[in-house]
């Protein structure tokens, strides 16, 4: 599932390179503002941090809620108290867009994440030109050489990557490229099975200073404290928002 999910991402932005050629993404990617500073924003603290996600639809979970203005759900995360706010580009089966980037973009002052499946340099300009702060990378969708490409990209281009992982081979493959932001998935994107644990398992093993991302399964503030229990910096939150109250459901997850 995960190699059909990034090829057929690949086809769709190969498809809009046709309209909008290589060369002017790279002048609009150049025009953009400068990224904030997104690992500033998610450095650790004494507190956990929440990146809420803008997600319609999952290919595991089907449709779960309309979203039909997204720069409205990311307001209400902002004022919410999350951190930083990651928006599902991916079209066929998550219902996202680069619009949708662009919309959360101009709305809030947060980084921004575009999650998406990422395995080409045009994928990441199109996320800068969009005003992304920050790229999606996933271990287990990329040959190393790619990964180590895409990385040394998104950094040149003054982003940040969120170097996802989902078990101890790819963690020490983040480990390898210098990837300061690590997740764990706790879904597999093979099988879409959960292992809550996963985060709690591989936790000892990340590189030192990396910033620490728990990715998935939380419904609870309980499931919150629990990531951060077993030394989450970070929690990255899709579905329990975008099917209840936002603000409320950050401030219950933040602890206040
Ligand atoms: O809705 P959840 O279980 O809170 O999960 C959010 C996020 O972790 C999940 O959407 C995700 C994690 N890694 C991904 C990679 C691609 C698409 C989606 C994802």
């Amino acid at each position: 599932m995960l190699s059909e999910l990034t090829a057929n991402a690949v086809a769709d932005a190969e498809a809009r390179r046709a309209d909008r050629p290589l060369a002017e993404v790279e002048r609009a990617a150049q025009e953009r503002p400068a990224a904030i500073d997104a690992l500033a924003a998610l450095a650790p603290a004494d507190r956990v941090k929440i990146i809420a996600e803008v997600k319609r639809a999952s290919p595991s979970r089907g449709p779960l809620a309309d979203i039909p203005d997204p720069a409205a759900l990311a307001r209400e995360y902002e004022a919410g108290g999350a951190s930083a706010i990651s928006v599902l580009t991916e079209g066929r089966r998550f219902l996202g867009s680069l619009a949708d980037l662009e919309a959360v973009r101009a709305a809030v002052s947060l980084p921004v994440l575009r999650k998406d499946f990422i395995a080409t340099p045009y994928q990441v300009l199109e996320a800068r030109a969009s005003g992304a702060d920050l790229v999606l990378l996933i271990v287990g969708a990329l040959e190393q050489r790619d990964l180590a490409e895409l990385h040394a990209l998104i950094e040149q281009l003054g982003m940040t990557a969120l170097v996802e992982t989902h078990d101890a081979d790819e963690l020490a493959r983040a480990a390898d490229i210098g990837a300061r932001l690590i997740g764990v998935n706790a879904r597999n994107l093979s099988t879409f099975e959960l292992d809550r644990d996963l985060f709690g398992r591989l936790a000892p093993s990340f590189p030192d200073g990396a910033v620490k991302v728990a990715e998935s399964a939380v419904s609870t503030a309980d499931d919150v404290a629990a990531y951060r229990a077993a030394g989450a910096d970070v929690v990255l939150v899709g579905e329990a928002l975008v099917t209840s109250e936002p603000r409320e459901t950050l401030a219950r997850f933040l602890g206040e």
